[in-house]
């Protein structure tokens, strides 16, 4: 039986990962992924094709409007054939680049699905054995059906469907207010679909501020989308043109009907099928795979990370969580690189606005009891937000009292996403609202609104 020092199960953002940083420290290192088409969920049907997608409708959603911007653009439409070859073409250099780098003679890469038989023995599909002396499961997740009737018919698309289609829907229902939901929602009604969406509770991304998610919110009813919040889901039914999603609303029953339904539900960790069992590793009751600070299952040789392992389900968590991970197994300690510290956690929705966020939620201020100043300023009041015409949304700080330490952020605008990493610097290195005015912001930018809020927190200290 073929033994190796370090095995990773799954060769997506965490797995992958932590074989590349594994085989910096030893040569003994086996890929196994049982895919069809290596690369993970981020480069083939996450992150890269929804972000290739979105940013063509951004771009068209801004021809559109072009009179705003004295502009004459004729008949500005999507070319959904073109938009799709443009998605492949774009992944495919991605992915390429991924396989290229699996295959390499650096790694043995076994193409098959592998489970535990016993705590240092895998079995592939084939029966083949590998024992590896330290492992980690990088498995990802799901889409996940919940028992809604008539979820589970065929015709339901999920994201990989969307993120796939090289024609137009006339019309769908896109079910969920997560951030798939979101970003997806938009994205079709960008490129002209009639979309509704269709969220439980009060307010879509309904993890963030309330007043963030009516943001976003607002956003999509401006731009004609049907959004139904604070709804509980019926049932779902086949129509002779497309489906009708039956759901109550403030006590009525309702119905929305479409050409097409999209499952943005959510998703769920594959840890299904895997031999936990065999190997002494337990689940969380959310299916997720239970593991330590350090990564560890409760298999002293046995790692996890990413989407399998949680908390979250975002990649650049599942790549340093693999990255320590294969470290922490290889006793390669580091100075720079530790433990991931969730106090520091940085997200990011792309939808237009996009949302950020960083740091300690006020949620998480309130009920740890921390004393904290939060300041704020809209974007509708901004010299560069003005003239782009990117007047939704606002920055806000919360920094500690009476040290000025921010300690986290949140923002909602146009590219968000690229703001906030001047704060995600600042929470993770203990800097001070005084410690950031000292920075030149630079005029007219839409980053130097950060300095207003800033000002105020040094002001009220
Ligand atoms: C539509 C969409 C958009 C997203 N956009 C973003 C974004 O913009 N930013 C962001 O941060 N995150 C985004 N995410 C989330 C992100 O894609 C995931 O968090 C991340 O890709 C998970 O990486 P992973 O390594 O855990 O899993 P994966 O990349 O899914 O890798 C798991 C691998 O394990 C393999 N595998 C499974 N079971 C076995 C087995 N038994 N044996 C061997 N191999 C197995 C699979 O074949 C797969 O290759 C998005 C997700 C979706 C669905
Ligand atoms: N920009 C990004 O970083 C990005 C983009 C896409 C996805 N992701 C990640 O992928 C993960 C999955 O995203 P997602 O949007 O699929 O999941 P999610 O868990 O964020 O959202 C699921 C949605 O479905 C709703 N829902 C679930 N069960 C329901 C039911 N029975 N009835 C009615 N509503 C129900 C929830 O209320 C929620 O609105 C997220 O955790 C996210 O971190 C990240």
């Amino acid at each position: 039986m073929k033994e190796y020092d370090f095995i990773a199960i799954g060769g997506g953002s965490g797995g992958f990962n932590a074989a590349r940083v594994a085989r910096g420290i030893t040569d003994s290192v086996a890929v196994v992924d049982g895919a069809e088409e290596l690369g993970g969920l981020c480069i083939l049907r996450g992150c890269m094709p929804s972000k290739t997608l979105i940013y063509s409708a951004e771009v068209l959603h801004l021809a559109q409007n072009a009179k705003k911007f004295g502009l004459n653009i004729p008949n500005a439409t999507v070319d959904m054939p073109a938009l799709h070859q443009r998605k492949v073409e774009t992944i495919k250099e991605f992915s390429d680049y991924r396989v290229e780098a699996m295959r390499s003679r650096k790694y043995d890469l076994y193409r098959s699905f592998a489970k535990f038989i016993d705590s240092n023995t895998i079995e592939l599909s084939d029966g083949t054995q590998l024992r590896g002396k330290k492992f980690i499961i990088g498995t990802g997740s799901k889409v996940s059906v919940p028992p809604i009737p008539g979820l589970d018919h065929e015709e339901i698309w999920t994201s990989d469907t969307v993120l796939d289609l090289d024609f137009l829907p006339e019309s769908a229902i896109v079910l969920g207010g997560g951030v798939v939901a979101c970003e997806l929602a938009q994205f079709l009604n960008r490129v002209g679909s009639k979309v509704t969406q269709i969220q439980r509770s009060p307010h879509i991304l309904k993890d963030q501020a309330p007043d963030v998610s009516e943001t976003v919110e607002k956003a999509f009813r401006d731009e004609g989308m049907d959004l139904f919040t604070g709804t509980s889901l019926k049932r779902i039914e086949k129509t002779d043109d497309g489906f009708k999603v039956v759901f109550d609303q403030g006590g009525f029953e309702k119905a929305a009907t479409a050409k097409y339904v999209v499952n943005a539900l959510g998703r769920t960790p594959n840890t299904q099928n895997l031999g936990l069992e065999a190997a002494g590793i337990e689940l969380l009751p959310n299916g997720q795979i239970k593991t330590d600070e350090h990564q560890l299952t409760t298999n002293p040789d046995v790692y996890a990370a990413g989407d399998c392992a949680g908390p979250f389900e975002i990649v650049h968590t599942a790549v340093l969580q693999g990255e320590y991970a294969a470290r922490h197994a290889l006793k390669e300690p580091s100075s720079v690189f530790g433990p991931l510290n969730y106090d520091h956690m940085l997200d990011v929705v792309f939808t237009d606005p996009q949302v950020a966020r960083v740091g300690l939620t006020q949620k998480a201020l309130d009920e740890r009891g921390i004393e904290y100043i939060t300041a704020d300023y809209p974007f509708d009041d901004h010299g560069k937000s003005i003239l782009m015409e990117a007047k939704y949304g606002f920055v806000r700080l919360f920094g500690e009292k009476p040290s000025g330490r921010i300690l986290g952020a949140e923002i909602v605008s146009k590219d968000a996403g690229e703001l906030i990493h001047a704060l995600s610097v600042a929470v993770s290195n203990n800097l001070t609202a005084a410690d950031l005015l000292k920075t030149h912001w630079y005029h007219p930018t839409l980053a130097e609104i950060i300095s207003y809020p800033l000002e105020d927190i040094v002001d009220e200290l």
